[in-house]
């Protein structure tokens, strides 16, 4: 048996020889990698090449010309310090999410006040590269090079001019454009879109024209949501396509808007759907009260108002315009004068009242194009009562019915208020939702009423048992009604 030095020794022996003879530098080279081949372990080889391509990028990179766009935190304006740069701070929570905190040796924390286009702040920690530290990130297969520099440190050609920590991008010369008109707008919205994802959100209302918002915790999501999953997803998928289509609305002449109108009966979810998508989308709410809105313009000024990546919500809307008429008629009738000068204050007279029209008008006539990625949400108990005018094709994008609740809902309830997938009581349950219609509030309601889900099972399964016999009655006291008038009509004694 030979052992695997002599194997070694003899091979390179025979290459020795094999240089001895070779007649070009060519030649020379294939053999010294054949020899590494087989002399060298896979490991040292792969270093060997990693070390080569690094020396080769290197090399590369000397000859090609760098540019550097130098980020301030505080710009200057005549020597003088005009306030924070908004590309730095977007610039920083962008880096933020490039660091590994568990790869770095040194941590750097900052907290800030964030102002929101709304006029709130919120606070934020951030995790921020060191001075002197670098990164790269990779954009569009380009590298781009960011150096936090110190404060008031010069820079190699001495010319940086004031004081303050500022974040330096380098790059090939030649992707200068990609870098301006690409990569920094990818880092604002990015920076932007994470600001949004961070914020409390909040509940506006409208009250004398004007918007009042208070935060806005509602825990409803697409998980605590009871409905038929096929018809969530729908809505999910919707959402998702919706965010990602400025171009495509841009590109068939729409407003970038997106309306929902949801139908039921109270407590099927409406409310708590219209939550969830806020959350989802991470938008704020504009409940809008019509019967605080006293004409067109009025309704005109409060949408401008709304700023965009917004909900806006009109609950009831069947009773909304009733509500109006009612008032007009009682205007008119009374000669309300606390009324008409409500209507004055608002800027507007009777002739120009608020209309469904004047609504429609903002919703896809020409007033639609005023703000974008804005989603418009109606809901009403009874959507036979709506005007057809509404109900248009193309008007409200997707009508959602939130239905009764049916087996797929209670599961999901169960889950979230119990904890639980399988039960004991399941499958009367599962009989009985077949058979009785109750709402999920109704159900929630049971579920909620004892923290032992036994116990919670079972007074659900009561009320069910006795919703059904309360039908059962109904429908044969109905039927008894019916056979009374039929022998009525028909004179038999
Ligand atoms: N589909 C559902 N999924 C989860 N919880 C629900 C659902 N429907 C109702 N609930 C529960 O019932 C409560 C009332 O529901 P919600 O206000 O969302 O109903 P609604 O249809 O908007 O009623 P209304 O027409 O009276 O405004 C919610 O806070 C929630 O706890």
């Amino acid at each position: 048996m030979v052992s695997s030095s002599s194997e070694g020794a003899n091979v390179a022996d025979a290459y020795k020889k094999a240089l001895g003879t070779a007649a070009s530098v060519t030649a020379y080279a294939m053999l010294a990698r054949g020899m590494a081949r087989e002399l060298l372990p896979d490991e040292l080889r792969a270093a060997v090449r990693r070390g080569a391509e690094f020396l080769r990028a290197r090399l590369g990179a000397r000859d090609k010309e760098r540019n550097t766009l130098v980020v301030r935190r505080q710009f200057e304006n005549n020597g003088y310090s005009a306030g924070g740069n908004d590309l730095f701070d977007a610039s920083r929570a962008y880096l933020a999410t490039k660091m590994d905190a568990r790869a770095m040796r040194r941590l750097c924390l900052s907290r800030s006040c964030i102002r929101d286009s709304d006029g709130s702040s919120s606070w934020n920690t951030l995790l921020c590269m060191e001075q002197g530290v670098s990164t790269t990130d990779v954009f569009d297969g380009i590298e781009f090079r960011w150096t936090s520099i110190e404060d008031g440190g010069g820079s190699d050609d001495g010319k940086r001019q004031g004081k303050g920590e500022s974040l330096e991008l380098s790059f090939d010369a030649e992707h200068t454009d990609t870098a301006l008109e690409k990569y920094v707008p990818f880092i604002t919205s990015t920076a932007e879109e994470l600001r949004r994802r961070d914020r409390a959100l909040k509940i506006f209302m409208n009250d004398g024209g004007m918007w009042y918002g208070i935060n806005h915790y509602h825990p409803a999501s697409f998980d605590t949501v009871a409905m038929d999953p096929a018809l969530k997803k729908a809505i999910v998928d919707d959402l998702d396509r919706f965010l990602k289509r400025k171009e495509y609305y841009r590109r068939i002449g729409k407003a970038w808007k997106r309306g929902y109108l949801l139908y039921g009966r109270p407590g099927t979810g409406k409310s708590s759907l219209v939550a969830a998508m806020a959350n989802y989308l991470r938008f704020n709410l504009y409940d809008l009260d019509l019967s605080g809105v006293y004409n067109n313009s009025a309704l005109q000024r409060i949408l401008i108002d709304m700023p965009n990546k917004s909900i806006l919500v009109i609950e009831d809307i069947d009773c909304s315009f009733d509500t109006m008429s009612r008032e007009d008629r009682k205007a008119a009738e009374t000669d309300d004068m606390e009324y008409q000068m409500d209507a004055n204050r608002q800027g507007g007279s009777q002739e120009n009242k608020l209309s469904l029209s004047g609504l429609l008008n903002f919703i896809d006539g020409l007033w639609s194009t005023c703000g974008e990625e804005r989603i418009i949400v109606f809901t009403t108990n009874y959507k036979d009562r709506l005007d057809p005018a509404l109900l248009r094709p193309g008007r409200m994008d997707m009508h959602v019915y939130m239905g009764h609740c049916g087996w797929d809902a209670f599961k999901m309830l169960a889950r979230n208020y119990h904890l639980v997938d399988e039960h004991a009581l399941f499958p009367e349950i599962q009989e009985l939702l077949a058979v009785v219609e109750v709402t999920p509030a109704e159900v929630s309601e049971m579920l909620l009423r004892s923290e032992d889900v036994d116990a919670a099972m079972r007074l659900l399964t009561e009320f069910l048992q006795q919703r059904r016999q309360m039908t059962t009655t109904i429908a044969r006291d109905e039927m008894a009604h019916e056979r009374c008038v039929w022998h009525d009509r028909s004179g038999i004694a």
